[in-house]
């Protein structure tokens, strides 16, 4: 496992650093651009044409001004998305992935839909710990509850992006929570039952609680019903109330992208309350993508940048995790990591724990 990424970043000179900087500060323009100019078909007339287009062919295959074009094509050319060569514009690989990958689609439809308007409240939302940025949405003091009812865009954004991140590693997660052999499994924070229902559909002899907020409750039952899944039962509860207890009985209780939406203290605290429901033979596992393991240095730019998006909209307080940051968390909550698996889909790692005195 590499984790060096990130070391070893003040190399340059202070000509090309000013220029990065530069790039930095111009950074929400050429985001706009490069989104307009796919969603505007641009990237991808350009793709379909090898040869490169003037301007004016660009504009008329468009249907937009020869200005319109034209302002767009010098910002991507600044930024490598397009090369003009006798005046000619190409799509270059930068604007081949910004056109057709899906990872980088994902990324950015959540960061235009969901993020782009409340980051203007990130230094709000940085001093007073709350997610200020959320109410471009309306009055919310955290997004879970108001993800069902976001506007059209931000939410199928958002649950894009969540699912694109965790449901990569879902089957393989399967595979290694069924040969765990557990007879009940506990997926705390799971969200519309996209877990759960693929769990379900190999493994119907498994009984699987869903245990999350009410509003993503209502969704997930709405889904076992349509697919008439009869192994998958729900439990609507906030986990952070004081009365909210974690029920006992199950072999593993299983949390995927569940942690990162708390802050340390709370993480403590929601460990130490399913620690009281766990017997001596049932287990932890934790799905989360760390930014110190991954595979490449592109995953853990992805998943650092992620965390501006928890201050300012999600909920004010909590991040992604470096994970020699969070085994000091299990640690306090008495729990001993058994396992720890990697390159679980695009950027996941599983961490099997027990109770330290089992
Ligand atoms: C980032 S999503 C992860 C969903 C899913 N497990 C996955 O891997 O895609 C976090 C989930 O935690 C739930 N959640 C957040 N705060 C919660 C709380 N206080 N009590 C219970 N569930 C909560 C959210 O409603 C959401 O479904």
């Amino acid at each position: 496992m590499r984790n060096d990424f990130f070391e070893n970043n003040d190399k340059l000179n202070a000509l090309e650093a000013q220029y990065e900087a530069q790039k930095i500060a111009f950074s929400p323009i050429v985001f706009q651009v490069a989104r307009t100019m796919r969603d505007l078909n641009l990237l991808e007339i350009l793709s379909k044409n090898k040869n490169g287009l003037t301007y004016e062919e660009l504009a008329k295959e468009s249907t937009l001004s020869k200005y319109a074009v034209q302002v767009l094509c010098e910002t991507a050319l600044s930024a490598n998305i397009v090369s003009l060569k006798d005046e000619k514009v190409f799509l270059t690989k930068i604007g081949f992935f910004i056109n057709s990958d899906k990872m980088t689609i994902t990324n950015m439809n959540y960061n235009h839909h969901v993020n782009y308007l409340g980051l203007f409240y990130l230094d709000e939302a940085i001093k007073n710990e709350k997610a200020e940025g959320l109410k471009v949405f309306g009055d919310w003091e955290t997004i879970y509850p108001a993800l069902s009812t976001l506007p059209n865009d931000a939410k199928k954004s958002w649950f894009e992006f969540d699912h694109m991140y965790s449901d990569s590693g879902f089957k393989e997660a399967i595979k290694i929570l069924k040969e765990l052999k557990p007879e009940k499994i506990l997926d705390i924070g799971g969200n519309t039952g996209k877990f759960a229902m693929l769990f379900a559909q190999s493994n119907p002899e498994i009984e699987i609680t869903i245990m999350d907020l009410p509003q993503q409750i209502k969704l997930a039952k709405q889904n076992i019903y349509e697919k008439d899944i009869k192994s998958i039962s729900t439990y609507e509860a906030n986990i952070l109330l004081e009365d909210t207890t974690i029920p006992k009985g199950f072999d593993i209780i299983w949390m995927s992208q569940f942690l990162d939406c708390f802050k340390e203290e709370q993480i403590v605290k929601i460990l130490e309350k399913i620690y009281a429901s766990m017997d001596n033979n049932s287990e932890i596992c934790i799905m989360e993508p760390f930014w110190d393991r991954q595979n490449n240095e592109t995953a853990a730019f992805c998943v650092i940048n992620t965390s501006p998006y928890f201050t300012a909209m999600a909920n004010g307080y909590s991040k992604m995790f470096k994970y020699t940051d969070f085994e000091k968390l299990l640690k306090k909550a008495n729990l001993k990591v058994v396992e720890i698996i990697d390159n679980i889909g695009l950027c996941q790692t599983i961490i099997r724990c027990e109770k330290i005195s089992r």
